[in-house]
């Protein structure tokens, strides 16, 4: 069974590649291929599917976080998705839709190895609460497809201990929610940390930066803006409009194998 290990500013992925739909990628499975110590070490696990979608999309990233659990959509990990297919001979380089959980997305390969993601609409929901270190730290509440709490903060986002998962809402997240803190390093230029859902603190969040972006703009009475954002792992960037935004950064394949059948058939 083949495996292939990529990164999008160091947000990694163990990606799967079961074009006719056959592998059972359960929770067990998915937990120890992501587990550092066990398993390959990963964020999360995207299974790559060919689908027969009448949208047009002839694939489906089948996006899981590192605790097994299912996310909507993972914007790092679809930008890898779309190196991988190029790089693998599936898709020629440039532009092609995907399919998520949260809908297709319009994704165009760049020759320099970046890519950049449709990433539909970040709608702000509205305003909430993260409790972080002992602190209330007030955000946006912002939809990517997946559920984010996104936190502008005077305090540098470098103080926080993330390593104990923020508190927040669960009658305004029922299923969760991935919160981040940010700063304003000046007009159109963000940093920020994130404690993913699912996953813990990670070294960048595609649907994160979006959200980021968004609740900037939304602290300023505004709807359209484009911004860099730097993460722990490097730097992507956004642009927002009332329909939908964008992400573009890097995608990097760094290794390719086969995984232990015998080990795989023990997870079962
Ligand atoms: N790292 C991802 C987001 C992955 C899903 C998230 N943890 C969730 O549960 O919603 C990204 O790059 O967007």
């Amino acid at each position: 069974m083949e495996f292939v290990k990529g990164h999008g500013t160091e947000n990694d992925f163990v990606v799967l590649p079961d074009l006719d739909d056959q592998l059972d990628l359960t929770v067990a499975r998915v937990q120890a291929l992501c587990d550092r110590q066990r398993g390959l070490g990963a964020d999360g696990v995207l299974r790559v599917v060919r689908s027969g979608g009448d949208s047009g999309g002839k694939w489906f990233m089948d996006y899981r976080n590192a605790d097994g659990s299912i996310a909507e959509m993972c914007g790092n990990g679809l930008r890898v998705f779309a190196r991988y297919l190029v790089d693998a001979g599936h898709q020629p380089q440039g532009e092609f839709v995907v399919g998520t959980r949260a809908g297709d997305r319009t994704v165009t390969t760049h020759p320099d190895g970046s890519v950049t993601n449709d990433m539909g609409p970040a709608r702000v929901t509205g305003t909430s609460i993260a409790a972080v270190d002992g602190s209330g730290i007030g955000g946006f509440a912002v939809d990517v497809g997946n559920p984010h709490l996104a936190c502008v903060t005077d305090l540098p986002v470098s103080s926080f201990d993330l390593t104990v998962p923020p508190g927040f809402d669960p009658v305004m997240f029922p299923h969760g929610v991935n919160v981040e803190l940010i700063n304003v390093i000046e007009d159109g230029a963000l940093r920020m940390r994130v404690y993913e859902r699912g996953v813990g603190e990670t070294r960048s969040c595609g649907t994160g930066t979006v959200a980021s972006v968004a609740s900037w703009l939304a602290g300023q009475g505004r709807t359209t803006g484009a911004a860099t954002v730097d993460v722990l792992g490097g730097q992507v960037h956004v642009t927002i409009d009332p329909t939908t935004s964008t992400l573009t950064g890097p995608a990097v394949l760094v290794a390719r194998g086969e995984l232990d059948k015998s080990w795989w058939d023990a997870l079962a």
